[in-house]
């Protein structure tokens, strides 16, 4: 296996070129009836090309909803592989929004199919469900460590629900988000050690931590400072807004990837309109960062 630059300095690096914007690609049946498509594959690939176009020499990250590709089978597996290599090629990396989790043994099975260079499904980064146990996340770790890829870990979901289970309060007095972000912080520290120095360049484990929370990252606890990438979902349709970003996570705002996906995409299938959606949330971003 091929051993790259870390995932984590090669975001920095796109952050810095080109802003710190995701932009998801969820083609859902309701986004595809509006720009005139069919409920199909051939749909299906008409969408996410246009995405791929108009956004993938421009924004730092790109993230197919996989569930959107599934639905349609292994035709629409196949989509999603394309959509994968075409948005690598034109130089965004990609965040393939799966959020995998399983018992250590299984995990490893969905590392390889992510995040090992030989598959075709091959991404930069995972998303990643840490609910049956940090641990049994240690095979993707270890893969992503080797194929200098990346793992965003669900901390705090941009849901309602998820406050049930991440809010819960451990034995030790931690919230069960706030002892993820530590192990976040962990492996992240692990990584400097060995590879990144003191250098600017981030960790290659983030965690998922939604714009949506207003004040209720601070109920559940814990610290931003994971010394990784912090993926904020629930701008724009779940109702956040990049002016909520600043009180959301506080100091770390730096090292906030901003996700956004219909918020972006109801703007389509014109290539012009969803460049300009992009640019106009990317600047309300960094105005809200100044
Ligand atoms: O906490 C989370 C984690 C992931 N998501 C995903 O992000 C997009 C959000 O889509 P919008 O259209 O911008 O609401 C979607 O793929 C979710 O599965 C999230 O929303 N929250």
């Amino acid at each position: 296996m091929s051993v790259t630059e870390p995932f984590g300095a090669r975001l920095r690096r796109a952050m810095d070129t080109r802003g710190p914007l995701c932009v998801g690609i969820d083609p859902h049946a309701s986004l595809l009836a509006d720009w005139g498509l069919g409920d199909d594959v051939a749909g299906l690939e008409r969408f996410s090309r246009t995405v791929v176009e108009a956004l993938a020499d421009r924004v730092a990250v790109l993230k197919p909803q996989s569930a959107f590709f599934e639905r349609f089978g292994s035709r629409g597996v196949a989509v999603l592989e394309r959509t994968v290599a075409d948005a690598r090629d034109a130089g965004a990396l990609v965040l393939m929004d799966a959020k995998r989790g399983d018992i250590g043994s299984t995990m490893a099975a969905y590392a390889a199919a992510y995040l090992d260079p030989a598959s075709p499904l091959f991404c930069d980064a995972l998303t990643v469900s840490p609910y049956l146990g940090f641990g049994s996340l240690d095979p993707a770790i270890a893969l992503a460590r080797a194929s200098g890829s990346g793992l965003f870990v669900l901390a705090l979901t941009s849901n309602p629900e998820g406050a049930e289970v991440q809010h819960a309060v451990r034995a030790d007095g931690r919230s069960v988000a706030a002892t993820m972000l530590g192990h976040l912080a962990e492996q992240n520290g692990a990584e400097r050690k060995n590879w990144r120095g003191n250098g600017a360049a981030l960790g290659s484990f983030g965690a998922v931590v939604g714009a949506t929370l207003g004040d209720s990252l601070a109920a559940a606890g814990g610290s931003l400072a994971i010394d990784g990438p912090l993926l904020a979902p629930g701008i724009g349709a779940q109702g956040a807004t990049p002016a909520d970003l600043p009180a959301v996570f506080g100091d770390a705002v730096g090292n906030v990837v901003p996700s956004v996906s219909r918020g972006v995409l109801r703007h389509g299938p014109d290539t012009a309109a969803l460049r300009a959606a992009a640019a106009q949330i990317a600047e309300e971003v960094w105005t809200a960062a100044k």
